[in-house]
């Protein structure tokens, strides 16, 4: 694929982290791509759109969880280049949100210490993400 052609594809996640230092992961539903990985909550970034809006629109539609934007830190970000687009993914931490995270839109939801995020399957581009939760988080 020429450089030229390269679809560049824009996604914000957060780790939303517990007071035990847990991220909470996410189950992509069957039907979607890369169904049954465990992700990190967020989603694209529409156009005309900010991406702290973005984020807060789907942590409100995909948990029903309230989070104010001074409440989101910028932590790494993923570079992965998939088939047919490259996606380019800000990782936000949140420690603070109104609402109880619950499954809106049919996904499975754990909280998982960061040691142990190799165990579930996650999308490829999730991997290199991991490191910076063990370095913020601990094991
Ligand atoms: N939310 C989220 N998306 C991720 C992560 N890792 C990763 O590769 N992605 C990819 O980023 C895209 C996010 O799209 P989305 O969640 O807003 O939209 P969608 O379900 O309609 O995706 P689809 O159009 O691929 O089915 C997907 O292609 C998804 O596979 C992650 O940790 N969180």
């Amino acid at each position: 694929m020429s450089a030229l052609s390269i679809r560049l594809v824009l996604v914000v996640a957060a780790a939303l982290v517990d007071a035990d230092g847990r991220v909470l992961m996410a189950q992509r539903p069957e039907g979607k791509t890369l169904a049954g990985l465990w992700e990190f909550p967020g989603g694209k970034v529409e156009l005309g759109e900010r991406p702290e809006d973005t984020l807060i629109r789907e942590l409100a539609e995909e948990l029903g969880i309230t989070v104010r934007e001074p409440c989101l830190a910028p932590l790494t970000f993923a570079s992965h280049a998939y088939p047919d687009f490259h996606l380019l993914m800000p990782l936000y931490i949140c420690r603070r949100w109104e609402g109880i995270p619950q499954s809106r839109e049919g996904q499975s939801l754990r909280w998982q210490r960061p040691g142990a995020l190799r165990e579930l399957p996650m999308p490829p581009a999730d991997l290199p993400l991991i490191p910076f939760l063990i370095d913020l988080l601990g094991p």
